[in-house]
């Protein structure tokens, strides 16, 4: 699957154009999840569709997600904004930015610099980099390309060896454990536990995906996660509000 995406992506780069620079605040992902006054600092995503699970939520009106997410008290929200895969948009990320006031990052297939330069035009404060979609160096590239735009990066990993191949290379400030296999869609949370293993104590850790319980949650705090990254569970919740609640606390509000 993950193949196919990225086949699609570069077909996209050649067409990409920037939109009008516009001025924003900027957040930093790493300063607001390290502060998170819960056992772990949330990255909320905003998510309607995806490869593995189609269409997630029906009723989808991503800058009131957005909104009710930062009224929620979430410490990031994540945005995706790949159109043919998840139904995403580059404007959602805009549009969310400017109603919240939390460091919001953009989940999309970087693969080429210029998307980098877009991410900080559409008012991204962080951007995802995926170890399994990138060379090491390259990953390393856009990574120091987006330090300079004044973004951070979550660089994202699933297996050992893409963990290894990064390591080799450089070490991020924040590292990103996905669950899922971006090939089989299977997603472990015990992948989190695997990869804590070998992750740079100076890396602050992200658990991504499959997280749908405060014990899940839990789980991958015992496993040395200091923030967790969640979409599906918290996108099927008609109280938005309510389902952070009860993510972050374990404890049911009416
Ligand atoms: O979600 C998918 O099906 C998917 C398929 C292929 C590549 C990426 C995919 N998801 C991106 C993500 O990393 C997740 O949206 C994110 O970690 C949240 O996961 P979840 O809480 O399980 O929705």
């Amino acid at each position: 699957m993950l193949e196919t995406i990225l086949a699609v992506k570069r077909q996209e780069v050649e067409r990409l154009f920037l939109p009008e620079e516009q001025s924003f605040t900027n957040y930093s992902l790493k300063e607001s999840l390290k502060n998170s006054p819960h056992l772990a600092g949330l990255i909320a995503e905003v998510k309607k569709a995806s490869p593995s699970k189609g269409i997630i939520r029906e009723d989808f009106n991503p800058v009131r997600i957005g909104h009710e997410y930062n009224q929620a008290g979430v410490q990031a929200i994540s945005v995706l904004t790949d159109q043919h895969f998840f139904q995403g948009h580059r404007d959602f990320l805009t549009d969310i930015k400017k109603v919240v006031d939390v460091p919001v990052l953009r989940k999309d297939f970087i693969i080429d610099s210029m998307q980098i330069a877009e991410s900080a035009y559409i008012g991204a404060d962080a951007v995802l980099l995926i170890g399994e979609a990138l060379e090491a160096e390259k990953l390393h590239e856009l990574y120091l390309q987006a330090q300079d735009l004044g973004m951070e990066a979550l660089v994202e990993v699933h297996s050992e060896e893409t963990l290894e191949k990064v390591l080799k290379e450089f070490t991020p400030e924040i590292l990103g454990v996905n669950n899922r296999n971006l090939h089989t869609f299977e997603t472990k949370l015990s992948q989190t536990k695997r990869m804590a293993e070998l992750a740079p104590k100076e890396s602050l850790l992200v658990s991504e995906s499959g997280i749908f319980t405060n014990e899940d949650l839990r789980e991958v705090v015992g496993y040395g996660a200091e923030g967790v990254l969640v979409g599906e569970s918290l996108m099927k919740q008609a109280d938005i509000k309510k389902g952070v609640h009860d993510l972050m606390t374990g404890v049911n509000v009416l």
